[in-house]
C-alpha cells in the first residue's frame, strides 16, 4: 500500500506553481501527476492526503542542527530532536559534533548512526570535528571518519585558531573531496561577551562580540581556501563584513559556500527586549545593517542556504541569565513559518525562492541526493498549510529545550504532514 498525495501544490526554483497527485511508494517517490491533466488515480488500496490548497514540498534539508547525544540528553537527544525536527518539516538533518564525547572517532560516529537508526525518525548525518576533542591542537583521522560516514568537518561551537592548523585542515578535506565547515571566531577578539557589539551591550554595560571576530576568520578562511582548493563552507553568517568577504571570493572562483539562520534575517539587537538569556546566540543578534547585508546575501546568492542551528539549552540553563546561560536558540519548528510570514507573505521573497533555499540548494551544495520530488527519488515530502495563522505556543513546542525568542509570534505556513523516506513521521 502506497501513499497518494493529492492536488497538492508544487512549486519550483523559479517560482512556477503547479498542481500534482504525487504517489509515494515504499520510500520512493513512485509517480507524479500533473493535476491538469485530467488523469484521475487509481487511489484504491493506498492511503489517501487531500493536499488541495497545501504546498507539496521536498522535504527540508537542515545542514546546521544541535541534537546533543550523546552527552547532553538532558538537553535534546536524537528522539526529540529528531520529532522536533519532523514538526518544522525537515526530513534530512546534519547534526554538529559538539557533543560529549565530541564526534571525533569512528565510534561516535557509528554510535549517533545506530541511534538515529533506532530513536530516530529523520535522516540524521554526522559531521566530525576538524580537531581531536575539539581543541584546536590536533586533526581527527579524516580518512577513517569519512567512511565512517560524516559529511564533512567542523569544530562548531568553537573557531579553529591557528591558521596552520586549518590550512593543513583543508589540504586534507581537499585530498579526500571532503568539505570544511567553519564556525568563524577570533578568541583573541572576544572574551567572553554575551551579545554584539553595539547599543544593546552599551546600554547595558556589557562587553560585546565585534563583526571583525567572525569576518577575521571568513577572510583567513578564503585565502586558505584558495591556496588548498577546498570546499570551504561558512557556517552562521551574520555580520556585512563576512557577506563582502564571501562575494568577493566567490567572484574570484574561490570554492566557498555559506549558509544564514532566521533569526539573523529576522532579529537585530535593537529587537532583544532586555536581559532575556532566550536571545542570546552565538553569533549574536547585530545590527539592523548587518540583517540587510545577510538578506541581501541570501537574495543575490552570495549566501547559498538556510539553516536553523538548532541549539537546544535547558529553561535552567537559560535562566542562569544573559551573562552566565550558554549560547544558542531552538530553530527547526518555527523556521519555515517564520520566513514564509516575514519574507513571502510581504512580497519580498517568492515561495520557490524560499523552498529552493532549504529544499535543492542544500542538497546541491552537500552533493547529497535528496530536497526533490522527482519519480524515483526518496520520498522525502513536507505538507505546508500556507493559510492558518497560529501563534508559536510554548506547550507546543516538540523539542526536549524551550529556548526560543519567537514565543506569541503569529506566523502562517505550518508544516501539517512530514514524510521521510516514504513513513509519515509527523501529522
Ligand atoms: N549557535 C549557538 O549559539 N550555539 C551552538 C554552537 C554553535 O552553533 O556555534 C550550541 O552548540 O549551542
Ligand atoms: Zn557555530
Amino acid at each position: 500500500m502506497g501513499i497518494w498525495i493529492l492536488n497538492g501544490l508544487t512549486v519550483d526554483a523559479n517560482n512556477v506553481q503547479t498542481t500534482k497527485h504525487v504517489l509515494v511508494e515504499n520510500d520512493k517517490i513512485a509517480l507524479v501527476v500533473d493535476a491538469l491533466s485530467g488523469d484521475v488515480p487509481q487511489t484504491e488500496g493506498h492511503e489517501v492526503i487531500d493536499a488541495a490548497g497545501k504546498l507539496v514540498s521536498p522535504g527540508f534539508i537542515d545542514m546546521h542542527v544541535h541534537l546533543r547525544e550523546p552527552g547532553f540528553e538532558h538537553k535534546e537527544n536524537i528522539a526529540t530532536g529528531t520529532r522536533s525536527a519532523a514538526r518544522g518539516g525537515f526530513t534530512t538533518i546534519a547534526c554538529m559534533p559538539n557533543t560529549r564525547p565530541v564526534i571525533d572517532t569512528v565510534d561516535t560516529v557509528n554510535y549517533i548512526l545506530d541511534k538515529a537508526a533506532t530513536d530516530g525518525v529523520v535522516r540524521v548525518i554526522p559531521y566530525g570535528t576538524i580537531t581531536k576533542n575539539e581543541l584546536g591542537r590536533e586533526l581527527t583521522d579524516f580518512a577513517a571518519l569519512k567512511e565512517a560516514g560524516v559529511i564533512g568537518y567542523t569544530d562548531d561551537g568553537v573557531g579553529v585558531q591557528s591558521a596552520q592548523m586549518m590550512k593543513d585542515a583543508m589540504a586534507l578535506a581537499a585530498s579526500l573531496g571532503m568539505p570544511i565547515i567553519a564556525h568563524c571566531e577570533d578568541d583573541t577578539l572576544v572574551v567572553g561577551a554575551p551579545v554584539n557589539e553595539g547599543t544593546f551591550a552599551t546600554k547595558h554595560g556589557l562587553k560585546g562580540i565585534p563583526n571583525e571576530s567572525e569576518a577575521i576568520h571568513v577572510g583567513r578562511d578564503v585565502l586558505l581556501a584558495e591556496a588548498t582548493g577546498v570546499h570551504y563552507h561558512v557556517c552562521h553568517v551574520s555580520t556585512e563584513q563576512s557577506v563582502r568577504l564571501i562575494r568577493h571570493a566567490k567572484q574570484f572562483g574561490i570554492k566557498v559556500t555559506a549558509e544564514v539562520c532566521p533569526h539573523h534575517l529576522l532579529l537585530s539587537e535593537e529587537d532583544i527586549p532586555g536581559m532575556d538569556a532566550n536571545w542570546k546566540m552565538n553569533p549574536p543578534l547585530r545590527t539592523p545593517r548587518d540583517v540587510q547585508a545577510v538578506i541581501e546575501a541570501l537574495e543575490d546568492g552570495t549566501i547559498d542556504i538556510i539553516v536553523t542551528d538548532h541549539a537546544p539549552h535547558t529553561e535552567e540553563e537559560k535562566a542562569k541569565g544573559m551573562l552566565l546561560a550558554p549560547f544558542g536558540i531552538l530553530g527547526f519548528e518555527t523556521a519555515f513559518s517564520l520566513l514564509y510570514t516575514k519574507f513571502v507573505l510581504t512580497g519580498k521573497w517568492t515561495l520557490g525562492f524560499l523552498v529552493d533555499r532549504m529544499t535543492k540548494k542544500p542538497a546541491d551544495v552537500f552533493g547529497l541526493p535528496y530536497g526533490t520530488l522527482e519519480v524515483g527519488s526518496v520520498a522525502d515530502i513536507t505538507i505546508v498549510d500556507l493559510d492558518t495563522t497560529k501563534a508559536v505556543l510554548k506547550e507546543e513546542i516538540v523539542s526536549r529545550s524551550k529556548n526560543t525568542p519567537f514565543i506569541g509570534w503569529e506566523l502562517r505556513g505550518w508544516p501539517v504532514v512530514t514524510i521521510a523516506s516514504g513513513k509519515v513521521v509527523y501529522s
